[in-house]
């Protein structure tokens, strides 16, 4: 069998058995052949006419009329038909014959004439040879009826295969699509658009492979096109909502991590009803195309020489930065390092380069991932600093980098001094917009070159002193540790009952070598910040515990200690075995001991703060809740705290008795402190009606000016040896002891 209705046949697995089952089925037998060869030889070889009516007929259908428009396509057709049905009773029903007849119908499936017009012609070809059959046998029952009985079924015979040869070319058509499907280098997939997240049930290799993800693994899984935040699905999103194409760039998220970019095309699949039913992707890789993109935008917009951002990406942060400030202030550091022309010109160009790329470097260890530096050109460079904690950040920040920029750079075997001037200008205060913040910052920073190299300055004046006293608290603050400029007062705890002293509580103080003594208003906040207060806080503790094993060896009665703990402190996961380790080491029983901290502290995070607080207990560490009144809990919440104490704030003693309001805030945490079955110590007690007051709402204990100041531990204990509480009258009695 050759050409291609051969290769239709074995295709179609149509050979000689599958021939002989077909003529089987139809009863189409040796005496039938016989008698269509019988008929074959009567017929006219020329045709049988009944092809001229016929195609008169077709080109009375619109579809076909375009087809058969001219008369020698008319004729050429009809001999083909003629010639068609002539072999039709032949009566070599082989597979020959089989592989011509499937090349006729694949002739016809490919240009599209449909199975209905073939059918058409085998009934006009019957009913003609009805007649013809009649004529030749002159009306012969016994010849006509078993002829025609056998034209019938070799027509059947051949309907059959051209019926078959119309599925098979569906099925090659099917079977070539779906190849060049499973073959395409672009990523394909349809997703049902009838089910919540929209299941993937096809996706062809090169999807998987997109996604890096292993055969099958992701059929079933919602399609990337639905439900996704990201912004970049945002013109999907609004595709599928209107039932419109879309098309996106976007990121895949490869498990592998391997950063893959590919366009999305997405289209809606309609029914025959035009609902839609799934939707077809069509991923293109653009991985390539955005790499260089990515590449010009790095080149277009940071610094060759030291990769940082330059000029226009500075302003364009900037600018967002400012559009999008919803906390917190920003800052914009102009930085000019001193001298570098010197450096240039002397070591030449290429060790100028090296200085500037190690200050860049320099400059970008100084910051937050969030922050900003860049070069604008020469030996300027600019630092944007957002969501600002305060403006004395900025402060900091730009000691440190001055700091850093002081440190020595060798280059090639030489030392070369650097040092950097630093201007500070504050949004919105120093301007609303980056021309004028850049402007004033570079302003500043001129006022630092002048006020002497390796400093800053902000922008406006009167943040300087302020900035940098804070500057000089914080470094010096490490240094008052480890030189013990750090010393603890002690003030008196009293009972309202008998005016003896029940507890002190161990208040910090900074003998300044330079500025005299400074109190821990200013200092605590700093080291809160810089985590410095944490061996400050333990330094505390330890001095004062030492200080009360030392009166309890001179017999002198202090029973309780309250030291404060900060609320960086407080939340050290380990507070309670640092604190009795602490304890264990001076031999003090933790029963003495109190601990106070903050009522906004211990709200911040009240479930972690339930358990801080039962583990300090349990080891028999009583808790004070100081600053009472100030943090807004409920009752609630304070019925849910393990504690001991709470400790009224002095902003609530301050207008009592005379203010109502505090009359009744007092007289009501006094209730409440006593229905909860918790001590109350009065915080800030200077005159004897406030003391007078607090015994008529049964506070039991006070501490204030009125019973002692914070005092150092010798003057302190002149003044309370005899376990009695000091008036201010008894002031120089602490003196004379001093
Ligand atoms: N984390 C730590 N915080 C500490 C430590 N030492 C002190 N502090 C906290 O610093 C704040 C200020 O303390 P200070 O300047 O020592 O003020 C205390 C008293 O001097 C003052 N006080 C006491 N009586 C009176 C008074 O009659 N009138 C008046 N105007 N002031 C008075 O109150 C402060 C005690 O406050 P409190 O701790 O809330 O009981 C202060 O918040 C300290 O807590 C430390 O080592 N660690």
């Amino acid at each position: 069998m050759q050409g291609e209705g051969g290769n239709s046949a074995r295709e179609m697995r149509i050979d000689g058995d599958e021939i002989a089952l077909r003529r089987r089925f139809l009863a189409l037998g040796d005496t039938d052949v016989e008698l269509l060869r019988r008929l074959h030889e009567v017929l006219p070889a020329d045709g049988h006419g009944f092809t001229g009516a016929f195609y008169d007929m077709l080109r009375t259908y619109p579809p076909l009329a375009g087809l058969l428009r001219d008369d020698a396509t008319v004729t050429r057709l009809r001999a083909a038909h003629e010639r068609y049905f002539r072999e039709l009773t032949a009566g070599r029903y082989d597979a020959a014959y089989v592989a011509r007849r499937l090349e006729v119908g694949l002739t016809h499936a490919r240009i599209g004439l449909e199975p209905k017009w073939y059918i058409g012609a085998f009934r006009a070809y019957l009913s003609a040879m009805m007649h013809t059959v009649w004529d030749r046998f002159d009306g012969r029952r016994e010849d006509v009826l078993p002829t025609l009985d056998a034209l019938l079924k070799i027509a059947l015979f051949d309907l059959g295969l051209t019926l078959d040869t119309y599925f098979h070319a569906d099925k090659r058509r099917i079977a070539l699509r779906d190849r060049a499907i499973e073959s395409s280098v672009n990523g394909i997939f349809i997703a049902d658009a009838q089910q919540a997240d929209y299941p993937l049930i096809y996706v062809n290799p090169a999807f998987e492979r997109a996604l890096g993800a292993r055969t099958g693994a992701v059929l079933g899984q919602p399609c990337i096109c639905r439900n996704h935040g990201d912004d970049g699905y945002a013109e999907i999103r609004h595709a599928i909502a209107s039932g419109s194409e879309g098309t996106t760039v976007l990121e895949l998220h490869r498990e592998d991590a391997e950063r893959r970019w590919v366009e999305l095309f997405l289209a809606p699949v309609r029914n025959e009803a035009d609902a839609i039913t799934h939707y077809v992707g069509v991923l293109n890789d653009v991985t390539r195309r955005k790499d260089a993109e990515e590449r010009l935008n790095h080149l277009a917009s940071h610094d060759p020489l030291t990769g940082l951002p330059n000029r226009m990406l500075f302003h364009d942060r900037l600018r967002h930065a400012i559009a999008r400030r919803n906390h917190g202030a920003l800052a914009v550091l102009f930085l000019d390092l001193d001298r570098f022309k010197l450096v240039n010109d002397g070591y030449g160009h290429d060790v100028g380069d090296a200085l500037l790329r190690e200050v860049a470097a320099r400059l970008s260890s100084c910051l937050r991932a969030e922050d900003t530096v860049a070069r604008l050109g020469g030996d300027e460079f600019v630092v944007l600093i957002e969501d600002l904690p305060g403006a004395e950040f900025a402060a900091t920040v730009a000691g440190k980098i001055a700091a850093r920029l002081a440190e020595p750079v060798v280059i090639g075997g030489r030392t070369l001094p650097v040092s950097s001037s630093v201007g500070i200008a504050l949004h919105p205060r120093d301007g609303s917009d980056p021309q004028t913040l850049l402007k004033n910052a570079d302003t500043a920073m001129y006022r630092a070159k002048e006020a002497g190299r390796g400093g800053f300055c902000f922008y406006a004046g009167e943040m300087n002193a302020q900035a940098h006293r804070r500057l000089d608290l914080e470094n010096g603050l490490r240094r008052a540790l480890a030189e013990g400029q750090l010393e603890v007062h002690y003030q008196p705890q009293v009972s309202l009952a008998d005016g003896r002293v029940s507890g002190v509580e161990a208040l910090v103080r900074w003998r300044h070598p330079r500025d005299g003594m400074i109190g821990p208003a200013e200092f605590i906040p700093i080291a809160e910040e810089t985590g410095l207060i944490v061996p400050l806080g333990e330094h505390v503790l330890r001095t004062a515990c030492k200080q009360l094993a030392d009166w309890d060896r001179r017999g002198l009665v202090v029973p309780r200690l309250a030291v404060n703990l900060s609320a960086r402190q407080f939340r050290q996961p380990d507070l309670a075995d640092r604190v009795c380790r602490i304890l264990d080491e001076i031999g003090l029983s933790s029963s003495r001991l109190e601990l106070e901290i903050t009522e906004s502290t211990v709200m911040r995070d009240a479930d972690d703060s339930v358990e801080t607080l039962r583990r300090l207990r349990a080891r028999g560490i009583s808790v004070a809740i100081d600053d009472f009144g100030t943090g807004y809990s409920s009752l609630s919440q304070l019925k849910r705290l393990p504690i001991d104490t709470l400790k009224i704030d002095r902003s609530f003693i301050e207008g009592i008795p005379g203010s109502a309001e505090d009359v009744a805030i007092v007289g009501a945490i006094a209730a409440m402190a006593r229905s909860l079955g918790l001590k109350l110590v009065a915080e800030g007690v200077e005159h004897p009606a406030q003391r007078d007051f607090l015994r008529t709402v049964e506070c039991e204990e006070a501490q204030g000016w009125l019973f002692g100041r914070p005092l150092p531990a010798d003057v302190f204990v002149c003044n309370h040896a005899s376990g009695r509480a000091v008036s201010p009258a008894d002031g120089g009695a602490v003196a004379s002891c001093a």
